[in-house]
């Protein structure tokens, strides 16, 4: 089926946040078991991706972005077409004690470079989570999410010393 020239895709920052060791990966409660994924919403009329970028931080989890940097870009098909702006931003080290927004999510916290990095060589699927300790489940290859992650992991993981 052809897409109409007149349908819109809606802009959504998607973000990354760190605090120079650890990021910061949150949940809604309606995802599956386990997962979680970095912070995305869409950007308000009138709003530079900067600005999209620093009010859904403060707003999903209460802490102030320090400094950004636009990473990639998707289109992201569901449920409607948007534009998935991927940045990575850096918090204070001083000043990361997360305050979750209930009304937009059901967890955030700060995750290590091993949970992530373990999270990411991990192979199971969502079906497979039975007990209540579920492990880190991260975003699939398809999301612009789980491509920020790996960065994430990477640079970090060559930033270690020899
Ligand atoms: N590719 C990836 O890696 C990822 C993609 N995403 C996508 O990012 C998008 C935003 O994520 P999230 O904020 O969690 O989304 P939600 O679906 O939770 O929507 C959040 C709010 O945005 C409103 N909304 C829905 N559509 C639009 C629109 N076109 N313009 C402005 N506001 C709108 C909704 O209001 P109402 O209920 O009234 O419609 C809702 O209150 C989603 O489409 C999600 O699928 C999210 C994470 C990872």
């Amino acid at each position: 089926m052809a897409i109409s020239s007149a349908a819109k895709m809606a802009p959504v920052v998607i973000t990354l946040v760190t605090d120079g060791a650890r990021c910061l990966l949150a949940r809604q409660s309606s995802f599956p078991k386990g997962l979680y994924s970095a912070l995305a919403g869409f950007c308000d009329i009138g709003e530079s991706v900067e600005e999209a970028v620093q009010r859904e931080v403060a707003e999903e989890v209460g802490l102030e972005v320090e400094s950004l940097q636009y990473s990639a870009s998707q289109h992201w098909p569901f449920p409607n077409s948007s534009l998935m702006i991927a940045c990575h931003a850096t918090v204070k080290p001083g000043q990361t004690e997360i305050q979750v927004n209930l009304r937009e999510l059901e967890a955030a916290a700060w995750f290590s470079l091993d949970e992530v990095a373990a999270a990411l060589m991990r192979k199971g699927s969502f079906t497979q989570q039975q007990s209540d300790a579920l492990p880190l489940v991260l975003p699939p290859k398809l999301a612009i999410a789980h491509h920020m992650i790996k960065k994430w992991v990477e640079t970090q993981t060559s930033s270690l010393p020899a």
